[in-house]
Parts: C-alpha cells; structure tokens; sequence
C-alpha cells in the first residue's frame, strides 16, 4: 500500500507533472541499486574531497528544496579521485524528503527506501566553463548522493536547520557562511557509482552519479524542521515543501559499480 501511494504520490508532484519521463532517456535517475548486482570495479580509486567552508555563500529556497550554494569561481572546494578523470568544484547541495520518514530519498538501496537524501553537486571545469553549461555535457556533473536515516541529533546538519525558518517560502535567502560540508559525509568510504541524470528538469544526461553505501544519522526534529519548508512563495496558499523526489527510473542498459567487495 504504502508503495502504490509512494508512487502516486510522486505523480503528482508538481515539479514533476510534466516532467515523468524523458523521452528517450537511456541514463535516467534515480534507480534502485541493487547491491547483489553491483560490480565491484578494483579501479575505483578513494574518493578525495577538499571543501573550503569559506567558500560557502548562502542558503535559499528555490521552490523544491533548500540550497547551500558555494562560491565555484576557482579550484577550492573539489572532489577528485573515485570514478573521476579530473577534478570537480563544489557548486550547490540540497536535499530531497517525504512527508513521513517511510520514504523521501531519491535512490534506493535493494527497494529500501530512506527518509531522505543529500545531493552536493559538482560540475566539471576542465570541460565547462560554468556549471550551466557543464549541466548540458555529457560527464559535465557529479552529484554525490547520501542517504539520511532516523536516529542520533546530527550537531552538523543542526547549524542549517536553524537557518531553515529564514528561508520558509520560495525565493527566500539568508547569508549562511563557513559551513563545511565534510561533516555531512559518512566517515565510511564507500560507495557505488553509476551514469545517470539529474532528477530535476532539465533532466539531462550528464551526471556521474557517486551514491555513499553508509547513511548519516539525523533526528526526528531536524527531519520534521525540512517539512516545514514551503513550496509557496510569501502571500501564496501554502504548500508544505515535502515529498520533493522524482520517482525511480529503470536501469536500462547500465551497471552500477562498487567501490568495495
Ligand atoms: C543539478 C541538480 C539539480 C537538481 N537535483 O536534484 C540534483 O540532484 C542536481
Ligand atoms: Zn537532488
């Protein structure tokens, strides 16, 4: 039940109404990982990330979730190594929840579902020269993807859910500075790995998708603050910001691989 009502629920998001599918989508995201068929890839190197908090500029709400963007105008805040053939900077990251914490994450490990996911989005320099542009190359984006689960008080995560009050209704923002994303990143290396797109229009095929195996821990205030969010802009009926997920997309031609046996 709950999943025929997870899927309906999806279908009548409003950010995805028109937006379901894409016409002739071959890499689409999100998928359910399927553990047993991942392969582990030995090649896969450790993922190495060097985030500047200095670099963080503010927090706003863009109508489908909230966002911390980062200043991407030089080489200080990156991710390289893992899949990767060069260096990546740090541009944005957000996160996508349910209205319940029976689902809300985007990705799926073996059909669990989390109650949410954090996406840090980076884009590609070496073949862009800005992240628009990166989003319409093939291999222009990374997102690394961390699922979140129900449990300890999150101290990191804490510091942007106080900030979340000033940014209730769509196009709010607020100053938010020196903020290190590391402290959302589970301590654990692993991961998965697979071609995909993003899960936001304009959908476009040019994400190498880097899902983290180990969800960090968040409670249910900090989970409940999220839901507090509106989709609505001040003077609007409201519109509770929640469920900002796109449905699964099927795997099609692809293998997800593993950084670890
Ligand atoms: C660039 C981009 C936009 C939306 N979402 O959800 C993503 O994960 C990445
Ligand atoms: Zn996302």
């Amino acid at each position: 039940a709950a999943c025929s009502s997870y899927r309906l629920r999806d279908a009548l998001h409003p950010l995805w109404q028109s937006e379901l599918t894409v016409s002739g989508g071959t890499r689409q995201s999100p998928i359910n990982i399927q553990w047993r068929d991942s392969v582990y890839d030995p090649h896969l190197k450790p993922l190495k990330i060097h985030y500047d908090p200095t670099t963080c500029l503010y927090v706003w709400n863009n109508g489908y979730s909230f966002q911390v963007e980062f200043d991407d105008s030089a080489d200080k805040s990156v991710i390289m190594g893992g899949p990767l053939e060069n260096h990546y900077r740090l541009k944005q990251f957000h996160f996508h929840w349910g209205a319940i914490n029976e689902w809300g994450s985007e990705h799926m490990v073996d059909s669990k579902v989390y109650p949410a996911e954090l996406h840090l989005v980076h884009w590609n320099p070496v073949t862009s020269t800005s992240f628009e542009e990166a989003i319409m190359e093939n291999n222009g984006l990374v997102v690394i993807g961390v699922f979140l689960k129900l449990g300890a008080h999150h101290a990191g995560l804490q510091k942007l859910v106080d900030a979340l009050p000033a940014v209730r209704h769509k196009d709010a923002i607020v100053e938010f500075d020196v903020f290190d994303p590391c402290c959302l990143m589970p301590s654990c290396p692993d991961y998965w790995t697979y071609d995909g797109s993003l899960t936001t229009p304009p959908l476009t095929e040019s994400v190498t998708w880097i899902i983290k195996k180990t969800p960090i821990e968040v409670d249910q205030n900090q989970l409940e603050e999220f839901r507090m969010l509106l989709f609505t802009s001040a003077g609007e009926e409201e519109k509770r910001m929640v469920d900002n997920f796109r449905p699964l997309q099927p795997l099609m031609n692809r293998t997800v691989r593993s950084s670890f046996r």
